[in-house]
């Protein structure tokens, strides 16, 4: 039998969500608006012979002061996710829908729909700030990290006087040895090439920053240092949506949680409510993959995203599927519309 949890006050507001209704996304429970909404986002890569379905039908709200964690396996369009809201993807990309952002100062911009010269002169780096996923690539190889980091700061305000020490100050922040900013790039470790990717995507202040794996290479007490920074950054106002295979950090951190499964928002709720009652059956394996749960891995492989099952893709690795799953999971009366399933795990129910 399937039962429906009560959606919480925090949880009932937004209802155009992973499920895709028709309601407009984006309103808080207060009804401020998101700093950034994204609406029915899709990606498609064409490839010689097939269609990548790399990000589909995606809704999520990011509002001042929030950090978001997107989580998910591997291959699941979490990076595409964050390329397409900048306006990085290759050209046999094609992004539909809508992502608006509202930032503090300036004019509402579509992400999806603005101009290259837009995206590069008012967007990237300045309204929204990414740290890549893989930074020592992305680093320009001929100059050091101090000229790197100068440069930007100069760039968006700072005087030739400021720059060198607010430099010291922005690596200080992201725990990088400001002694360590005269190297160039392919003289830096992974973990300090991430760092000053961090300190890059910082140093403009960005109102929204995406983090892609910005805790890859780094030992564990940077790890903490990095997760911590983000955290006061949205304590102080700021946004960030963390991409992010750790889930451990996610519960540490992030306000909401969105599992993404084969291209889709599959949940989106409040962190402690997501840990502590997961309602979709792939939240609910991937929790128990945990080492402090049952250290027991998701059975099965997830699918390929040029052939991707009709209805829920998850339905065959599902315990739970039944022969509604062949068709798309959208929200019904009762059904909380952050959780794209059929039949939705609940509090106190038999799993
Ligand atoms: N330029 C491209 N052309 C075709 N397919 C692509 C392209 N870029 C990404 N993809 C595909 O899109 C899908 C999503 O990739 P993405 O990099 O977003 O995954 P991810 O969730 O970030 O994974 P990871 O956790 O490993 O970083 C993958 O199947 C990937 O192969
Ligand atoms: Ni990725």
């Amino acid at each position: 039998m399937t039962t429906t949890r009560e959606p919480t006050a925090a949880g009932s507001a937004d209802t155009a969500d992973a499920a895709g209704s028709a309601a407009p996304a984006g309103t808080a429970a207060d009804g401020r608006p998101g700093l950034l909404e994204v609406d029915g986002l899709t990606v498609r890569f064409q490839l010689r012979d097939a269609v990548v379905q790399a990000v589909t039908d995606l809704h999520l709200t990011v509002h001042p002061g929030e950090l978001l964690a997107v989580v998910g396996e591997s291959g699941c369009g979490k990076s595409v996710l964050a390329h397409a809201l900048l306006g990085l993807l290759p050209g046999n990309a094609t992004v539909t829908g809508h992502a608006r952002l509202r930032p503090p100062t300036g004019a509402q911009v579509d992400l999806v729909n603005s101009s290259e010269r837009h995206l590069a002169r008012a967007v990237r780096g300045r309204a929204v700030g990414l740290v890549p996923q893989s930074p020592a690539t992305a680093l320009t190889p001929v100059r050091t990290g101090r000229r790197l980091l100068e440069e930007t700061l100069r760039a968006h305000g700072c005087t030739r006087r400021e720059a060198p020490a607010a430099a010291e100050r922005v690596a200080d922040d992201v725990g990088l040895d400001p002694a360590d900013l005269d190297r160039y790039p392919h003289e830096l470790s992974g973990g300090m090439a991430q760092r000053l990717a961090t300190a890059l995507a910082l140093a403009p202040d960005p109102p929204l920053l995406l983090a892609d794996e910005p805790t890859t290479g780094l030992d564990r007490p940077l790890v903490d240092h990095t997760l911590d920074l983000l955290r006061r950054r949205c304590d102080a106002g700021g946004a960030v949506l963390l991409i992010t295979h750790d889930l451990a950090a996610a519960r540490r951190i992030a306000d909401t949680v969105a599992v993404m499964y084969a291209s889709r928002i599959v949940e989106r709720r409040p962190t402690a409510e997501l840990f502590a009652a997961p309602a979709h059956p792939y939240t609910a394996g991937l929790l128990d993959a945990l080492p402090e749960r049952a250290f027991r891995p998701v059975p099965g492989h997830p699918p390929m995203l040029t052939d991707l099952p009709p209805g829920c893709a998850f339905a065959p690795r599902c315990d739970r599927a039944t022969d509604v799953c062949r068709t798309s999971p959208a929200p019904s009366a009762g059904t909380p519309a952050r959780i794209a399933c059929h039949h939705p795990l609940t509090l106190g129910a038999p799993a």
